[in-house]
This record gives C-alpha cells, structure tokens and sequence, in this order.
C-alpha cells in the first residue's frame, strides 16, 4: 500500500540514473512504478533492480487503467520538452516534472510546442553522482538534498502539491525558484565548479608515473565530478551557457592573476594570493551543512583502526552506548599498512566524551 498522500502511480521516463533512483525511492514508499527508456537495456537493467514494472506496450505505451497520478521525464535537459509533449498526447498522467540541471530552456521549449503547462511543474534534485546509468542508482540518493521547483504562474496547485509529495517522499527538502534564478544559481553551485574539476582533471593526462604515484586525497577531491559522462554534461553546459560562462570568466580572472603574482615572487605578491585563499577559506565556509542549514563546525574525532572485520560496527556501537550522535564519517587509508585512520565528525559538546568512551574501549584516540 501507498503512504497516504504520496503519487500511487508514477511513471518514469528515462531509466538512467536519476529516473531509476526515483523509481527505487517510489518503490520503497509504496508506490507502484511504470518503466520507459528509449533504451531496452536501460529499462530492463531498471526493471531487474527492482525499480518498476516496464511500461505496457513500449516507449509508445500507456499506463493500463487510465493516466498515472505523476510522470517524471528524467532525460537529458534538451530531450524534456519534447518528451513533455509526446507524454502529454499520450496521457501517461494527470502531472508531470522533470529533473533536468537547468530549468528556463525546458520551459521556454514546452510553451514554445504548446505542452500543457497546467499540468507540468519543472523541478530538479539536487543530488546526484559522477555515474550515469541505472546500475548506479540508489533510493536513497536524495535524502536530505534541496529539490528545485520552479511552478509558474499556469502551474496547477494540485500539479505543485503532486510534485512537492514527490520530492518529499524520496527524501528531498523541496525549495521553490524561479527558473531564471535557478540557472544562475546552480551555474554557480554546480555548473562552472564541473568545468573547473575537468580543466584540472585535464592536466593529468599528459602526467608522468611519478606525479600520478604521488596523487592524494586533494586531486582526488577536486577531480570527482569530472568523472561524470560528457555527453551528459555538454547538454547542460549548453542549455546554461550564459550564467555558466560569466561564472567561468570571473573563476578565470582570479587564476589568471594569481599565477601572474606567484611568478612576481615577491612577498608583496604572496600577500595577495594569500588573499585569494582567505577568501577561498571563507567561500567554502558559507556552504550550508547537512539537510541544508546553517554551515556546521563539527569537531572531528579521529580513532586509529585495524582493518579488521567488524571494527567500524564496533565502534559505532560504542558512539551510540555514549549517546553520541555521528554527524559524518570518511576513512583515511594508509596505503600498504594494515590500519586506518577513521574520522568522526560530531557536534563539539560531544566530542570529548566520544573520545574517552573510545579510549575506554582500548582504541587509540590521538588529541
Ligand atoms: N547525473 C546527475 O548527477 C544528475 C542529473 N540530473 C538530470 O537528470 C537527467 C537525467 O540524467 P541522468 O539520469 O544522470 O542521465 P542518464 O544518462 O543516467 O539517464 C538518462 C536516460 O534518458 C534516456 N534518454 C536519453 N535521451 C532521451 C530521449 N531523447 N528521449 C527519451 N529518453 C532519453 C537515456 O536512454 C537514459 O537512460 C538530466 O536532465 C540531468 O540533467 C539531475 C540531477 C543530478
Ligand atoms: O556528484 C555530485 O556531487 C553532484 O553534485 C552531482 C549533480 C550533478 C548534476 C546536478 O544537476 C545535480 C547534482
């Protein structure tokens, strides 16, 4: 049975990685789940996983027993509009979203065809992966994320209430934006900080055994997203242009002087980069913590590891026995030895008291 409140009946068009965690986190509320890729091996790789049943009748199919209650277009952001239109003469459902990472070209395109726009309320979570591909999705990809929603002013308010339950019963915080704003924001956000991952990425094709041997977490860090599929990624790049490339330019600007200062070489100089960093320092501190709020500082607790089976479970237990609530955890690894350094992030207050409940426990507990 559905949870009260939540679409019973959704469909999915696009069963990559997006779709298919949707799918999944439908599933788990309840919901019955109808499958459509214009690719078979994407949909029957959803369909093995667990996500849904595939659509009756193919990618021209419908929904048996009239329209669903909601369909998610979960393809790249130049295919939604036209998938829109195709959807709505079909009639898959009485609603209709979409999770594109841009959200004023599909917009723009659907009243440009002459969708529906009553039913149809563009929206995109804010969360996703450097994995395309249903094989990567996850039903809990969303929990605790922001999801963009950007109604408008033909939105139906049953069409935003379906939408908002959506978002909500996968786990994502719904946020209300105009689309405009939207793009300009998550240029910023998401957007330009890709372009810089694959422009840093990028110089370690032409390295050498040596630099690559030497890689550490922070290559790693600033590379991840770069990982993601191109072709993908060019389609938003492009659908985004304007706002991505005003962030670029001014991204651009600072590196070009910094590396004009550091070949100054005097201290002068170094002052001024250092000024590049202190504000680096001070970006990266406004980014909200955990379920969006205000930028938490907590403090880390750092517990030496054996890699031993069980070890994590064990200490975690001793973290609840303190009634201490784990906030994060990361995994330091050092490479060839038999022990790892394990990162507790918890609130201030508790950290202390983390740490003599672990040392209790025979485990080493540097500080
Ligand atoms: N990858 C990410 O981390 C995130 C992606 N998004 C957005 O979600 C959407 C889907 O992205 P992913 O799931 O990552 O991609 P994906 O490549 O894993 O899946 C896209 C699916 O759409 C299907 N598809 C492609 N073109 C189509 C078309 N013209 N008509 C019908 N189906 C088509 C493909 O066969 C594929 O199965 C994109 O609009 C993307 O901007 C939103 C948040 C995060
Ligand atoms: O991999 C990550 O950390 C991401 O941030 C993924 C992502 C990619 C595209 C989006 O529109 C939203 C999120």
């Amino acid at each position: 049975m559905v949870e009260e409140g939540i679409p019973g009946r959704v469909v999915i068009v696009g069963t990559g990685l997006i779709g298919t965690s949707i799918a999944l986190a439908m599933r788990e509320r309840g919901a019955e789940v109808l499958l459509t890729d214009r690719d078979e091996v994407s949909l029957r790789m959803a369909v093995e996983l667990g996500a849904g049943e595939a659509l009756p009748g193919g990618a021209s199919g419908e929904p048996g027993g009239g329209p669903a209650d909601l369909a998610v277009l979960a393809v790249p952001p130049a295919a939604v509009a036209v998938t829109l239109l195709d959807a709505q003469k079909r009639g898959l459902a009485s609603v209709y979203t979409d999770v594109a990472s841009v959200k004023a070209l599909p917009l723009r395109q659907a009243a440009e065809l002459g969708c529906d726009l009553t039913s149809y309320v563009a929206g995109h979570p804010l969360a996703g992966r450097e994995r395309s591909g249903p094989a990567a999705a996850r039903a809990d990809l969303f929990l605790g994320r922001p999801w963009a929603l950007c109604p408008t002013e033909e939105s139906a308010p049953g069409a935003v209430e379906a939408v908002t339950a959506l978002a909500r019963a996968c786990g994502g915080e719904p946020v209300v934006v105009d689309a405009a704003e939207h793009d300009g924001a998550v240029a910023l956000v998401s957007h330009a900080p890709h372009v810089v991952s694959a422009a840093v990425a990028a110089r370690l094709t032409g390295a050498g055994d040596v630099a690559l041997g030497l890689a550490g977490q922070g290559v790693r860090d600033v590379t991840r997203i770069a990982a993601s599929d191109p072709r993908l990624w060019i389609g938003i790049l492009s659908a985004n242009a304007e706002p991505v490339a005003d962030v670029l330019e001014a991204v651009a600007t600072d590196l070009a002087v910094a590396a004009s200062l550091l070949r100054d070489g005097s201290e002068g100089a170094a002052g001024h980069v250092a000024d590049l960093l202190l504000r680096g320092n001070a970006g990266r501190s406004r980014i909200p913590g955990k379920h969006g709020g205000e930028p938490s500082s907590y403090a880390v607790v750092q517990v030496v590891i054996p890699d031993r089976p069980g070890e994590l479970a064990m200490i975690f237990q001793a973290a609840g026995i303190a009634g201490v609530n784990i906030e994060d955890v990361t995994i330091e690894h050092s490479p060839g030895r038999p022990l790892g350094v394990l990162e507790i992030s918890v609130r201030p207050e508790a950290a202390e008291r983390l740490a003599e409940e672990l040392r209790a426990r025979g485990w080493s507990v540097p500080g």
